[in-house]
């Protein structure tokens, strides 16, 4: 159903679905490749790696999160893959959260589209039966960083550079609930007041003693790293692994499920506000001039 969707959803946004290849690796592994998602087969059997590789810097377009969505569930319907790992091709951005100019100038059509896209991706991931790792190599706010928590592990990269959280508020945007509870989920009540509220970006080390990441490595290890993790999670079987994941996690996105429609229609209106567009357009304005 949502691969059909989200078929429609590429055929109207012009990208076709002819243009998927299929090669071989070095290590005769079969890669697929689309435009802006990598799967590769890896060396640990039944493990997918996933690079998001919507360059310059994985922004959560439209196309994007259609081709991811639809590689989650080509994965999880062929029964030889068993987790994957979700990495990024763009050095040094893990991927830098919704794109900004699908919430700017556009219509209210187009955003009702946009943000079904963005809730049915999160639902995705977040009740994915397969295991997740994010191995996260580069800097993830906001949208980049729910990806992240919606996993089951987390490895960051130990860059100092690198920053993680939820910074909706330093936009202007308020933080829509589940995003919130995702973080809540992962970090607490307490400390996601904090984060939410002043939109805070951590840091490594902080980022782990938050408990947002569970695992910092050196920058060359993440891939490696996430990868032995996946290792010691396979070894649970899957239907006992898979039906404790669901018991913990239905509530939260039942929580959405429920009020997909209407958090359509909050998005639209609010994303709509002059004030608001106001705010997105001076926050790009801001990343061009940082340029210079
Ligand atoms: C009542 C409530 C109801 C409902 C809820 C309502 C609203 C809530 C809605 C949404 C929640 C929002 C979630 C999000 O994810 S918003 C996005 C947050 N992301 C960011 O703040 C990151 C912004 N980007 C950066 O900080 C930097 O670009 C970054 C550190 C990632 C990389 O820096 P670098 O110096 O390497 O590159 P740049 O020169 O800055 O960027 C290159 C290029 O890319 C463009 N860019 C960057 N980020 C985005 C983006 N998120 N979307 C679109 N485009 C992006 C940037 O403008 C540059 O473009 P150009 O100048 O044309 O080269």
């Amino acid at each position: 159903m949502a691969l059909a969707a989200g078929r429609a959803m590429l055929m109207r946004s012009g990208v076709r679905l002819g243009t998927q290849a299929a090669a071989r690796g070095g290590n005769g592994a079969r890669r697929f490749m689309n435009h802006r998602v990598v799967v590769e087969p890896n060396t640990v059997p039944g493990v997918a790696v996933i690079k998001f590789k919507n360059p310059p810097v994985n922004s959560l377009t439209l196309e994007f999160l259609t081709e991811f969505v639809i590689c989650l569930e080509k994965l999880e319907n062929d029964k030889t893959f068993r987790g994957v790992v979700l990495t990024s091709d763009c050095p040094g951005i893990f991927s830098a959260g919704l794109d900004l100019r699908e919430m700017c100038g556009k219509n209210p059509a187009h955003y009702a589209e946009y943000w079904r896209a963005v809730q049915e991706m999160w639902l995705k991931v977040y009740l994915s039966n397969l295991v997740l790792v994010a191995a996260i190599n580069g800097t993830s706010p906001a949208g980049g960083c729910l990806i992240a928590l919606s996993c089951d592990y987390r490895v960051l990269a130990d860059n100092p550079r690198y920053r993680m959280g939820l910074n909706e508020t330093l936009l202007g945007l308020v933080v829509p609930f589940w995003f919130k509870d995702t973080l809540v989920n992962t970090i607490g009540h307490r400390a996601s007041e904090r984060a939410l509220q002043l939109g805070l970006l951590f840091p490594p080390a902080e980022a782990l003693q938050l408990g947002m990441v569970d695992q910092v490595v050196p920058e060359d290890q993440v891939q490696s790293t996430a990868l032995s993790v996946m290792t010691q999670w396979l070894a649970i079987p899957d239907h006992v692994r898979q039906l404790t994941k669901n018991m913990i996690r239905k509530a939260t996105a039942d929580h959405l499920i429920k009020h997909q429609e209407a958090d359509i229609q909050n998005f639209i209106n609010f994303i709509s506000r002059d004030s608001i567009q106001k705010s997105l357009q001076v926050y790009l304005e801001n990343l061009k001039q940082k340029k210079h």
